[in-house]
């Protein structure tokens, strides 16, 4: 079986099929994109697998240690614990807290030190604590923010608080991390160093990358495979050679021919 398992997913808003019988796989250790018009339903779809919403009908089912596992209303809290982790389009930090604390909040969800441990203030849990600092610390520092690490999120230029969400998501060690739109509102240049950074993210992580990107440069630069949403149905599926020339593409995009 694959990674994560996506049959038949549907999710209505009203009369409306936001995402409408999507088949859709992830497999272990790939870089996968996942592109559409406005509207597609690219989010609602990173929605129900990050527990978000509930599917309407369908199947979501992931191999966790050998076994299959169904996901579908599964809560969000319990999504990020069986590996899958995502950023949002629109930034979501504790722009009050720290850099490094937006971090370690999300490190504190795989603490060994325990409850006890943590009540009682025991060595345990300093010890853990300090390797939580310093793990945090060498996550910061892919896009060297590690030297930013007492400002304040709200505080940084707004490419770096989009690395920041990366970073507190990779936190939580996730088998798949999805990316809604992770260059959006980022210069050229910003962007360039973006997409390095999310393939050396994904091959040194050996973990499944999943990105949403309007920016279509990005998205053929560094994706495997890529999958296409238009008015929720998944019209299209293959690599990015295939999917430039793929004639349901070019029309869902330029609105011509087939
Ligand atoms: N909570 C909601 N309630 C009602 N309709 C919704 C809801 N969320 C999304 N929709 C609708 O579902 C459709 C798909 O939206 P979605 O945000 O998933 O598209 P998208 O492909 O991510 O678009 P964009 O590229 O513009 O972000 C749109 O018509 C949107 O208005």
């Amino acid at each position: 079986m694959s990674l994560l398992q996506v049959e038949k997913l549907t999710k209505n808003f009203g009369g409306l099929a936001a995402v409408s019988m999507v088949d859709f796989k992830l497999e272990s250790n790939e870089l996968v994109g996942l592109i559409g018009p406005n509207g597609a339903g690219k989010t609602t779809l990173f929605n129900l697998l990050t527990g978000v919403y509930v599917p309407t009908s369908g199947e979501i089912v992931m191999e966790i240690d050998g076994k299959k596992e169904r996901l579908n209303g599964v809560k969000p809290y319990v999504i990020t614990k069986k590996g899958l982790a995502r950023t949002f389009q629109n930034i979501r930090l504790f722009k009050e807290l720290t850099v490094l604390d937006n971090v370690l909040i999300a490190m504190h969800q795989n603490s060994k030190a325990g409850v006890l441990a943590s009540i009682f203030r025991l060595p345990k849990y300093y010890r853990s604590e300090e390797g939580m600092r310093q793990e945090a610390l060498s996550l910061l520092s892919i896009f060297d923010l590690d030297n930013k690490q007492q400002e304040l999120a709200k505080n940084l230029p707004y490419g770096d608080q989009r690395c920041l969400e990366i970073v507190r998501a990779l936190a939580t060690k996730p088998k798949i991390l999805f990316l809604d739109e992770p260059a959006a509102g980022m210069n050229p240049q910003e962007t360039a160093d973006l997409t390095k950074q999310i393939r050396k993210i994904q091959q040194d992580f050996k973990i499944t990358v999943v990105l949403i990107e309007h920016d279509m440069s990005l998205v053929m630069d560094i994706c495997e495979r890529i999958y296409v949403l238009e008015y929720g149905r998944m019209i299209a599926h293959g690599t990015p050679g295939e999917i430039k020339q793929n004639p349901k593409v070019i029309k869902a995009y330029l609105g011509g021919e087939e």
